[in-house]
């Protein structure tokens, strides 16, 4: 298989149960681009607020494009291709106009029509690619015809464009083809404003989903809208031998099973089966996994009888207690909710101590590797250190060593969920140096280790730094990866070349 800018490590094949999916058509090293590839088209995600149609930052709608009436930020903004050469035509030209909103923080329903819009209008742009690498793409069209996306789909982006936009040449069954390819396909990549769009990549999207992935992708953007912006790089994440299965993966790796289920179900239309969703404990992580809070149970922990039926019981290893499927949901989703609303706070210290009450809150009722905590000490283990008042200098060791434990039971998980050169563990590992760092420095001020003890040390954080610039380095240069990367680097070459001194003159 070849595109632009595709290379030929990727053997595209098909079998009843996922239709295409994609092996290694080579062996791959950890870190080697399988294939690069432009966006067919990008746009803003479902649910979208107003936001600009140049830029994609949250604006207040008070600017309007001067050609077609729709927020822009600016007069830069309104001349970017991927919108002056879009929508803005069409809008100008039916004399379609953005109804102001009362909440421009709110999901705005006149923005559900401008990415169906963009890849209707790239069909004719780029028709050998629509042809050859779009059109087929999966839709589970018939699925969907019974679900309620279906009518909103009709009322909201069929009639609307048909009828207003007078685009009547777009037949209705290639509107919803087009809607159905977008939800089933797209890709989210984060623009220079921090939001998130949706971006179409044909090949990227052949690969089979499994909840262990074995591939990276990274998307690069120069935020001028030009048809090179959000360019996807894909690499793998593993050493690959020719043949095996490339898999993506398509939610978040630290939700726990029946989260990543149920949203593969309602928006992907599979039921997963891989081998991290049939095991109770998920590969021995314990992401699902609860204490058993009766009385007179010792040390139990509640486990699904049926990781693969959401309804299946949950019972004690020690005892007979036993929940069901459906409380086990309802409780996930109120942790969840207030996981949201802290993260929804502005990063401050308030928000430090709000993570560690919820962290504590749940102490009794959770496994202490269940998937919520990961999520809570992710955002902890990067936010010592860095917020206000708990900066590196002024940390007391106490707060070193809490960072160092969250970033080593974060580093356990990973090593199981996302085996290889994830991102997530290149940003881990950077933040696990330092607190390495200080603690040593200040053990070894006040006696309580060796010279000898402070170099194994500081070859801990060198190595850290090597391996985790040697994954960062690989991401866009202006994104916060690509940055953390580039200061893992430094670190690595400044401290590598000092240890001696350092040691010395301790
Ligand atoms: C992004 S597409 C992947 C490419 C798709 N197989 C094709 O033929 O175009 C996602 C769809 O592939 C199928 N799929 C992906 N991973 C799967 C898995 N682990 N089990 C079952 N179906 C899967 C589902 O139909 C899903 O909606």
């Amino acid at each position: 298989m070849t595109s632009a800018g595709a290379t030929n490590k990727l053997e595209i094949k098909r079998n009843d149960i996922v239709g295409r999916y994609g092996v290694a058509a080579c062996d791959l090293e950890p870190g080697e681009l399988i294939l690069t590839e432009t966006a067919f088209a990008y746009g803003p995600k479902i649910d979208s607020p107003p936001v600009c149609l140049g830029c994609y930052a949250y604006i207040d709608c008070s600017n309007l494009c001067s050609t077609c009436g729709w927020p822009v930020c600016d007069v830069d903004c309104e001349v970017v291709p991927a919108h002056k050469d879009a929508e803005c035509g069409v809008f100008a030209n039916a004399k379609v106009k953005f109804t102001p909103v009362e909440n421009t923080y709110e999901p705005c329903l006149q923005y559900e029509c401008i990415t169906p819009l963009r890849v209707l209008l790239a069909t004719e742009r780029d028709k050998d690619r629509w042809e050859n690498q779009v059109k087929c793409m999966e839709t589970h069209t018939e699925e969907r015809k019974r679900k309620e996306i279906w009518n909103f789909n009709t009322v909201n982006i069929v009639n609307f464009l048909r009828g207003p936009c007078k685009l009547s040449r777009f037949d209705e069954d290639l509107i919803h083809q087009v809607c159905s390819i977008l939800d089933i396909n797209s890709f989210e990549a984060r623009t220079q404003s921090g939001n998130m769009i949706r971006c179409v990549y044909p090949n990227v999207a052949v690969l089979s989903h499994n909840c262990v992935s074995n591939i990276t992708h990274s998307i690069y953007t120069d935020g001028w809208g030009t048809p090179e912006d959000y360019r996807v790089y894909l690499r793998a994440a593993l050493p690959l031998k020719k043949g095996d299965e490339l898999f993506a993966g398509y939610t978040y790796s630290m939700w726990p099973t029946i989260v990543r289920r149920e949203y593969l179900r309602e928006g992907k239309y599979f039921e997963c089966n891989c081998q991290r969703c049939t095991d109770p404990t998920e590969l021995g992580t314990h992401m699902s996994t609860l204490k058993c809070t009766k009385n007179l149970c010792d040390n139990g922990v509640i486990l699904s009888t049926n990781p693969l039926d959401a309804k299946a019981e949950w019972k004690c290893t020690h005892c007979p207690n036993t929940l069901k499927g459906s409380t086990i949901r309802k409780v996930f989703k109120t942790i969840q909710e207030e996981i949201d609303q802290v993260e929804s706070m502005p990063q401050d210290s308030m928000s430090i101590e709000a993570r560690e009450s919820l962290y504590r809150k749940y102490r009794s009722i959770l496994h202490p590797r269940n998937a919520y905590f990961t999520v809570l000490r992710i955002s902890l283990a990067q936010m010592y250190g860095k917020i206000e008042g708990y900066t590196m200098d002024v940390l007391p060791d106490v707060l070193y060593e809490r960072k160092v434990e969250l970033c080593q039971q974060i580093l356990e998980n990973i090593n199981i969920l996302e085996p290889g050169w994830s991102r997530l563990r290149g940003i881990t590992m950077y933040e696990l140096h330092a607190p390495i760092i200080m603690l040593a420095r200040n053990l070894y001020n006040n006696d309580v280790i060796d010279k000898s003890e402070l170099r194994a040390k500081l070859m801990e954080a060198i190595e850290l730094l090597r391996e985790s610039s040697q994954i960062l380095i690989l991401e866009p240069e202006n994104s916060s990866e690509g940055m953390i990367g580039q200061a893992a680097m430094q670190a690595y070459q400044q401290l590598s070349a000092n240890l001696d001194d350092l040691v010395e003159n301790a």
